[in-house]
């Protein structure tokens, strides 16, 4: 039996970031959501092989335990003692260590499509649940749609999604590390976005308000020590999107734009001097288990 799942990347619209806590992680308050630039799992049973192999052509994306889809694969073989093997092609399409949670959405869709293949009959709440396990974003990725993440960002509370727009994304050539961007963060000297003014404004579909009050507390550590996410920033105001921000722990910045005119300006504006630069709509659909 084969499968093949969807597994969409996110942007975080607005991402505060209140204390570093007594186990290490960060309590945080973020409003993500889901946007149409996927990867593509393709999951294979092997009814005969006790084994998890994973399959891609992306040299930045390990093919062992490190895989997140693999440890997806593992937890649920694990907590339900499946005696049967699965391979698990990946198909990039998401920037490897852009901020744009593309690991992390690989094991939720290998989560979905596995409860599915090995008929687990887990609920949504279920499958998130067991995916905090595998990292923050997880839960997240699982759900998909827009939510309030809090707690170090496994608690989800769904919210309406923002109204349809353009986001054009543009990922410089560098990986960030989001263990290290945490890591230099200081919380003394950062300016707060207001995240519940963002869940209100989108709640009520306002467009101008939500790309005012977009805000990530961590681009001041990545923009330090990478100027060219600050230039692509700039280039991206010049070009005329209506809101610009660093998804995530970065390295990729997004920009909202509502006309297709614009949209095309400023993709071919970041196209001169950015490899990767994408334009997508915003996903407004959440998961479901169908
Ligand atoms: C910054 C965000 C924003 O959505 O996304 P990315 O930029 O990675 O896409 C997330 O908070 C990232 O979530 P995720 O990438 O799943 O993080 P994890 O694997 O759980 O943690 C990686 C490391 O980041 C730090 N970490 C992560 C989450 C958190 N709330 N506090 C932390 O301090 C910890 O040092 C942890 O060891
Ligand atoms: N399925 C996967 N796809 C991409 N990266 C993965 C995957 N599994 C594990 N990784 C590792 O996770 C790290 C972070 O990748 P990714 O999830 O793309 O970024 P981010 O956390 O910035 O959103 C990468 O350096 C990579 O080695």
């Amino acid at each position: 039996m084969r499968l093949s799942v969807k597994a969409p990347a996110k942007i975080n619209l607005s991402l505060d970031v209140l204390y570093k806590r007594p186990d290490g992680y960060h309590e945080v308050q973020m409003v993500m959501t889901t946007i149409d630039l996927a990867d593509r799992i393709e999951l294979v049973a092997l009814p005969e092989e006790d084994a998890i192999r994973i399959v891609s052509q992306n040299r930045f994306v390990p093919d062992d335990c490190r895989n997140l889809a693999y440890q997806a694969a593992k937890l649920l073989k694990e907590t339900f003692s499946i005696r049967q093997g699965v391979a698990i092609s990946i198909t990039k399409h998401i920037p490897v260590a852009a901020g744009l949670a593309g690991g992390s959405s690989d094991a939720a869709a290998t989560l979905r499509g596995l409860n599915k293949l090995w008929q687990l009959g887990l609920t949504i709440d279920e499958l998130a649940e067991l995916g905090a396990k595998i990292g923050s974003d997880v839960a997240f990725c699982v759900y998909g749609g827009t939510a309030l993440a809090t707690g170090r960002g496994e608690i989800i509370t769904p919210i309406a999604s923002p109204p349809p727009c353009w986001v054009v994304l543009a990922k410089p050539p560098i990986g960030v590390s989001t263990a290290e961007v945490y890591r230099n963060l200081q919380l003394e000297h950062v300016s707060h976005p207001d995240v519940d003014a963002m869940v209100r404004a989108i709640e009520r579909q306002d467009y101008t308000a939500i790309c005012q009050l977009v805000g990530n507390v961590l681009e001041e550590v990545t923009l330090k020590k990478y100027p060219e996410v600050a230039h692509i920033k700039e280039q991206m105001k010049r070009f005329g999107a209506d809101a610009v921000l660093m998804s995530g722990s970065g390295p990729t910045v997004f920009g909202l734009i509502e006309h297709d005119s614009r949209m095309q300006r400023v993709y071919n504006g970041l196209r001169g001097f950015c490899d990767q630069v994408f334009a997508v709509r915003l996903l407004g659909e959440r998961h479901s288990l169908d």
